[in-house]
């Protein structure tokens, strides 16, 4: 059952891959020979069996509904920086642009110049690693939220244990050799990642008929091995179908985390995995109607700096060609805020 042509998002068992259960090859196999099965075509996937706790993800919708509701001025205490990095700290409503890579990708002015005036109706607050003295925090004084950080912190390092095990039923559902799951590995030390408190205030109706130029988040993927997208139950999350061009809803459903591959990992599997294009729509624009508030908390899976990310040589192998240059991540992230001219 794959998932081209078809308009839902199919749905994964990776429990073999998260619970103590580790000497279950044969289900970890089946799981994994799933996975490709679903992935291959579009790049996204729903999954169950992720072994995040519900509690655990309660308890971050909570903090970040808590830390989006603080007055403007303390949510300014641990501002996102100007530039480009770190890229860590908070964003207000306006400052970052997500129409803009996809604009470039299409390669039409036209279309790069409407997208590119459309304001992001969100503010989000970006947490990495403490050890990662590039991509360094910027966190709140303790005392405008005194539970922030350490919750943060643990939240972050809990999901990284989730990223790492869907990482291991990638790298078997690609059948790669001991040593380039090795190098995979290698590459995502977890220091590198990105957790990402997103919160789309709600908008009037009155509001969208009068500002035309406002959206939530346009059409992009991701520049991360992988993307875990936990959401509130609102929706307005899509991706799109490569194979209609048709945007196919990502509906909340309890227990379902959905996943999509990024830029990283379309290299490290020499196409195999396409990139998901994703965005989130505002619900209310057809109806008539206001959209309520949403509140999202994506987890990036990023691979260090300067590791080469390259098609793994079995792969190249099997597919006859190699689709991707060696690049890291670094020198891709440049590549791209150079030619979106985009300082995120
Ligand atoms: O809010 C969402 O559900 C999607 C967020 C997203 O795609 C991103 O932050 O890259
Ligand atoms: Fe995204």
């Amino acid at each position: 059952m794959g998932s081209s042509g078809d308009l839902s998002i199919p749905i994964v068992d990776l429990s073999p891959f998260t619970s103590s259960d580790a000497n279950n090859l044969e289900s970890r196999k089946k799981a994994a020979q799933e996975l490709a099965d679903k992935l291959q075509g579009n790049g996204y996937v729903g999954i169950i069996g992720h072994g995040v706790p519900p509690e655990l993800l309660q308890k971050a919708f909570q903090t970040s509904k808590t830390f989006f509701d603080l007055p403007y001025e303390d949510k300014m205490k641990a501002p996102h920086p100007d530039g480009t990095v770190p890229h860590r700290g908070y964003s207000a409503i306006g400052r970052e642009k997500g129409y803009a890579k996809t604009a470039h990708d299409s390669g039409d002015d036209a279309q790069q110049d409407a997208e590119l005036s459309l304001i992001d109706y969100k503010e989000s607050y970006e947490i990495g690693s403490d050890e990662n003295l590039i991509q360094y925090n910027i966190w709140l004084p303790d005392d405008v939220y005194p539970e922030f950080r350490s919750f943060t912190t643990h939240l972050f390092w809990e999901l990284n244990k989730t990223t790492n095990a869907i990482l291991d039923a990638l790298i078997m559902s690609l059948k790669l050799t001991e040593k380039e799951a090795e190098a995979v590995r290698a590459l995502h030390t977890g220091h590198d990642n990105q957790l990402r408190l997103l919160h789309y205030p709600s908008i009037s109706s009155e509001m969208l008929a009068n500002e035309k130029d406002i959206g939530r988040l346009g059409v992009h993927t991701d520049w991360s091995t992988f993307t875990l997208l936990f959401q509130d139950n609102h929706g307005g999350l899509e991706f799109q179908n490569r194979q209609t061009g048709d945007f196919v809803p990502a509906t909340p459903k309890e227990g379902v985390v959905y996943m999509n591959i990024g830029d990283m990992f379309q290299r490290i599997s020499n196409g195999f995995y396409p990139s998901a294009l994703h965005r989130v729509v505002i619900s209310g624009e057809d109806i008539g109607e206001d959209t309520p508030a949403r509140y999202s908390i994506p987890y990036f899976l990023v691979p260090t700096a300067d590791g080469v990310i390259e098609p793994q040589p079995s792969l190249v192998a099997s597919h006859g060609k190699q689709v991707y240059k060696p690049v890291t991540f670094t020198s891709y992230s440049e590549e791209m805020f150079q030619v979106t001219q985009i300082r995120e």
